[in-house]
């Protein structure tokens, strides 16, 4: 571990990144880890994170007393098509990148921070950019295998790339590549430190049967309408073997709990629907036996430190087909069950039914994914931080 710098001063860090969880929760962790370290050797941290008002770390980032700052940003949507690249949102949205470059040169050159981390999201691209134009370290993060599109345009500023996994470095250009460093993706501790019971307790699961295994149903922040259908159509199955935690995105729940009101009592009594699962989700991920779930690359993180046997469901429209080959990279080792393509109930029941039948095949699985796993991604990506500092 590297040691943080003796300074008569607050370390200074600016985290720029965000949209999703995916892009967020590294970056909190990160800041929690470089504060604990830093403190652990007699110094502090003053940090400021530079996000968007309508992502997750607009709330996440004061909820945690960090200092918050927005700039302009745009979307840059993907598309193979190059018409469409130059669809009138797409012109509106690049336009608005130098302005927010503009915005972040001036935070930047008046925080001047000893190191400016970017953990991707449209919004990070302008910081990155005026990172170095101001002259400080810039620290990537990568949670995908492959660099996503922000991470893609600060490549060549960077002077270190933090990737999640191995196969991503020989995936980096080749121009940055001895740049790349794997450190894992960081996972927030408390999520490694929940209890079965106080799920219970928390979300009210008086009707579970305890001595039946347990479903997780995750489709991410928003939930997902497709997880959502094949796991609706598999419950009158699904109820008989297990009790399932549903986290349908808070749009969704109306609908499903309209249709979940056709469920016999008992198996009524062992499903618990919600929008979205906040505090209380270490505590559901440790009452789990079996997940269900996309394969965004945190909650990836998240499931291979716990070690929990999964059945993902990847978006299939997310970059580069990104989450197919998450999954499919866990699957290749027996570590999950990935269903792509059309995902009908019979598919998902075949998958989940023999996890749930035998726990001596969960814990084989459990055990495969922990091999997976980086409990220890945010000291690294702290070592890299404080490498990289220009103290
Ligand atoms: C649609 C899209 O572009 N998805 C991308 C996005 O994922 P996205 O952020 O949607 O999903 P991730 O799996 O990376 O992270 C979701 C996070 O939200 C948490 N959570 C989820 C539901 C809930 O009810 N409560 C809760 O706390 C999860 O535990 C996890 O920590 O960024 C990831 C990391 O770059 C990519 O791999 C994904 O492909």
């Amino acid at each position: 571990m590297t040691n943080a710098p003796r300074l008569s001063r607050p370390f200074r860090l600016i985290v720029s990144g965000g949209g999703t969880g995916g892009h967020t929760y590294p970056a909190l962790t990160a800041i929690r880890t470089l504060r604990d370290r830093l403190a652990a050797g007699g110094g502090s941290l003053d940090v400021l994170w530079i996000g968007t008002e309508e992502g997750l770390e607009a709330r996440v980032a004061p909820a945690e007393g960090i200092a918050f700052t927005t700039v302009a940003t745009g979307k840059i949507r993907r598309s193979s098509n190059p018409l469409k690249m130059l669809s009138p949102a797409n012109i509106r949205d690049m336009a608005r990148v130098p302005l927010g470059v503009l915005q972040a040169r001036r935070v930047i050159a008046g925080f001047r921070p000893d190191v400016v981390l970017a953990t991707g999201g449209y919004v990070a691209v302008p910081a990155g950019l005026a990172a170095r134009i101001c002259r400080r370290p810039l620290v990537l993060h990568e949670q995908t295998v492959r660099l996503g599109l922000a991470n893609r345009r600060l490549a060549r500023r960077a002077t270190r790339i933090a990737v999640s996994s191995e196969s991503s470095l020989p995936l980096l250009p080749e121009s940055v590549r001895a740049l790349g460093v794997v450190t894992g993706n960081p996972v927030r501790p408390e999520v490694l430190a929940g209890h079965a019971d106080k799920a219970v307790g928390a979300l009210g699961l008086w009707g579970f049967d305890r001595r039946l295994p347990t479903v997780y149903v995750t489709g991410g922040a928003q939930g997902s309408q497709q997880i959502n259908d094949v796991v609706r159509d598999t419950l009158p199955w699904l109820l008989q073997r297990a009790n399932v935690v549903h986290q349908c995105g808070p749009a969704h729940v109306d609908a499903l709990r309209r249709s979940a009101s056709a469920l016999p009592p008992e198996a009524s009594a062992r499903y618990h629907l919600t929008g979205f699962v906040g505090p209380e989700l270490p505590d559901v991920l440790a009452l789990a036996d079996v997940v269900v779930s996309r394969s965004g690359a945190g909650t990836l993180a998240e499931l291979t430190a716990l070690g929990k046997p999964a059945v993902f469901v990847p978006l299939a429209t997310s970059a580069g087909n990104e989450q197919a080959h998450n999954a499919r990279h866990l699957e290749s080792t027996g570590a999950a069950v990935a269903l792509t393509g059309e995902v009908t109930a019979a598919d998902l029941w075949q998958a989940v039914e023999p996890l749930l039948a035998d726990p001596a095949r969960r814990a084989a699985m459990a055990h495969r994914a922990r091999a997976h796993g980086r409990p220890d991604a945010a000291d690294r990506l702290v070592d890299v931080i404080l490498s990289a500092a220009s103290v």
